[in-house]
């Protein structure tokens, strides 16, 4: 049934049904015209496929990338399958055909899947592009000309969270809280409802022995860290009065009172926790299905997503004219400790096609070998190229491990393998320490993740002050926030500023100060960045100082392999692939040790030449250690 809400949203498009007097006029008419603008959008694609990007890619990415927009694709591959590769065409495909970049919606489900994006997105703006898309893209007689770099760099990717902050903003949401930032609005409303029980203003006939309890218990409630406060958001009534009362008479009565005072104070702050953020997201496309304005949602990383995160693409599927394209592999589900899972598309949104890919381009012969042992599929992964077989290595100490890493990688720099083709990851940040320090001392350790991310933001930052009116900027909420007339001129004066420097001195003034608080991780931060202040004199643009300091950042990678996900080197070493690191110690129910096998997959598929893996018997057993890890066997997923 065509609505009139929607018939006015295709209008937009002109696309709009015209309306007829009887409804299966009316849907006869409409299925008419919706056959007759698939097969133009059919041909379209025919003509896209042929001419343009026929050898582009393999046969089922080109199908994926340009299978009508209206409907919902999913292409569940391997690893290295070159999933965000077909994002990418499918972007560019999006591009050539006049569709406006700004109803474009790119989501990754971290912010490291993000940074991933916009990295892609950026390299295919201003470095060369690699041989086999140039070569495509030559082949077929088309060239990235500057117009559609122009349009690509316009599309910017977004955590589902980021999408529903900018689309609650302007509903008069001020910005995130998070739970330790909501815990003082807790403690003044279990002091309210205190007060009112002092003064009998609630529960006059109350006795004096149950008021002294309850006084008692809502003192001590009040006194409870910010973690206790997230049971507000997860238990009924009769639960919080069993556990803030426990054995007092009308509990829950009272307990009520807390809850609606915590929540008008919630209300009149105006900040959303992140779990709130989505579900208001979800509900405000629910009941404004011709309010927002993407027309294509393209989702990487599918796989992590929570129902929360699923509900939102959900919604935006829903909306007539919208397009879903959602690429991912349920084997490198990794974030199921923060309710990700994975769900096929269609289950979401109807008539949704699956493409699965098989082959993959990144990795070896032997690394696939070694990927499909891990992963144990049915489906194997095919690779293209040969190469030699990973190497496993034992070490007696994690020292002699880090050691060992370490000269592996001054060897390969010294060899003048590029600095950002070097990654060593690890199942936690802990089992890395060693590493760090190893790589510190040989100076190949520039900045750490941390600091270039704080430095991205600042660049960030920077880029966004230039224009301050933009509506997808946070600029003017933060406006809103500064405390005095001299700050706003301050930021003001910045914005004109030509030269990066001054705004980022201004800006690091204004926003560290203001935002961040700066507790003791945030001057640590400050520390690295005044290493880095006098680099940025060379640039004229924070993008063109992000393109250096992303090659510059003096630092073979180090990170988790949560934070690897998504990413690919030439030369990868992954360290202390031992039982009860890999799969960690707490691991013990299938589910658990299924996401486990899950992140050694995705820590074997990282690189494109080299692969090596290091392991060395764990000497320290965790509070959640249990009798079956082997905490001197190489990883089970590897035996
Ligand atoms: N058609 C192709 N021909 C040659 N190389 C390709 C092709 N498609 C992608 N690649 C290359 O394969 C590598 C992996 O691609 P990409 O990162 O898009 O894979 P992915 O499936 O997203 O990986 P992951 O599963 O790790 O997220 C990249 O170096 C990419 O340039």
């Amino acid at each position: 049934m065509i609505t009139k809400s929607m018939n006015e949203a295709l209008k937009g498009r002109n696309m709009a049904i015209e309306s007829t007097t009887s409804t299966s006029a009316r849907h006869s008419h409409a299925l008419k015209r919706n056959r007759a603008m698939r097969k133009r959008v059919n041909r379209h694609a025919e003509s896209f496929h042929d001419k343009r990007f026929a050898m582009d890619c393999t046969e089922k990415e080109v199908d994926a990338i340009v299978c009508s927009p209206h409907k919902h694709v999913e292409v569940m591959a391997v690893a290295g399958s070159g999933k965000t590769h077909t994002l990418m065409m499918r972007i560019l495909y999006l591009i050539v055909n006049k569709v406006d970049p700004e109803k474009i919606l790119l989501l990754g489900f971290t912010n490291a899947s993000v940074d991933n994006l916009n990295d892609r997105i950026r390299e295919w703006c201003d470095a060369p592009l690699a041989e086999h898309t140039q070569r495509a893209l030559e082949r077929n007689g088309l060239s990235l000309n500057a117009q559609i770099r122009k349009g690509l760099i316009r599309v910017q990717a977004k955590t589902v969270h980021g999408f529903a902050l900018n689309l609650l903003r302007p509903q008069g949401c001020k910005g995130i809280a998070t739970h330790a930032e909501r815990h003082p609005l807790f403690k003044h409303a279990v002091d309210s409802v205190l007060r009112r029980l002092e003064s009998k203003t609630v529960w006059p006939r109350m006795g004096a022995s149950l008021r002294q309890t309850v006084r008692n218990h809502l003192t001590e409630l009040g006194k409870l860290g910010a973690n206790k406060t997230e049971a507000i958001y997860e238990m009924d009534a009769t639960e919080l009065a069993q556990l803030w009362l426990p054995g007092v008479d009308h509990g829950e009565r009272i307990v009520a009172k807390v809850v609606e005072a915590f929540n008008t104070l919630c209300t009149t702050d105006g900040k959303f926790t992140y779990d709130e953020l989505l579900i208001g997201a979800s509900e405000y496309l629910k009941k404004h299905r011709t309010a927002h304005d993407v027309t294509h949602v393209l989702v990487d990383e599918y796989q992590d997503c929570d129902s929360a995160q699923r509900n939102v693409i959900r919604n935006l599927g829903l909306f007539a004219g919208c397009s879903v394209m959602a690429v991912g592999d349920p084997d490198q589900a990794i974030f199921g400790f923060s309710g990700g899972g994975y769900k096929p598309l269609k289950n979401l949104l109807k008539g949704s096609v699956n493409y699965p890919l098989s082959v993959s381009f990144r990795l070896t012969k032997p690394m696939a070998d070694l990927a499909n042992a891990v992963r144990k599929s049915d489906a194997s992964i095919q690779a293209l190229r040969g190469g030699s077989k990973p190497k496993t290595l034992r070490f007696p100490s994690e020292q002699s491990q880090a050691n060992f890493a370490a000269s592996w990688a001054e060897r390969l720099l010294n060899q003048e393998v590029p600095k950002n083709q070097v990654a060593v990851i690890g199942r936690t940040h802990a089992s890395l320490k060693m590493l760090r320090r190893a790589l510190l001392k040989k100076g190949l350790l520039g900045f750490d993740l941390k600091t270039l991310v704080a430095l991205k933001k600042v660049l960030h930052a920077c880029e966004m002050i230039s224009r301050p009116t933009s509506t997808n900027s946070w600029m003017p909420n933060w406006l809103g926030t500064l405390a005095n007339d001299h700050q706003k001129k301050q930021l003001r004066n910045a914005a004109k500023a030509h030269c990066m420097m001054s705004r980022f001195r201004i800006l690091r003034q204004l926003y560290w100060r203001t935002q961040c608080a700066m507790n003791d991780a945030e001057k640590t931060i400050l520390k690295d960045l005044e290493l880095v202040e006098p680099l940025l004199n060379a640039f004229e643009t924070p993008l063109q100082a992000w393109c250096h300091f992303k090659s510059f950042d003096g630092g073979v990678s180090v990170m988790t392999v949560h934070a690897a996900k998504g990413k690919e080197w030439d030369h990868v070493m992954v360290i202390g692939a031992v039982d009860g690191l890999m799969p960690i110690q707490y691991a013990i129910d299938q589910k658990r040790l299924k996401e486990e096998r899950n992140v050694m997959y995705v820590a074997v598929t990282r690189a494109r030449v080299n692969l090596t893996i290091l392991w060395c018997p764990m000497t320290h057993v965790g509070r959640f250690a249990k009798q079956s890890v082997e905490l001197n066997q190489i990883s089970r997923f590897l035996r």
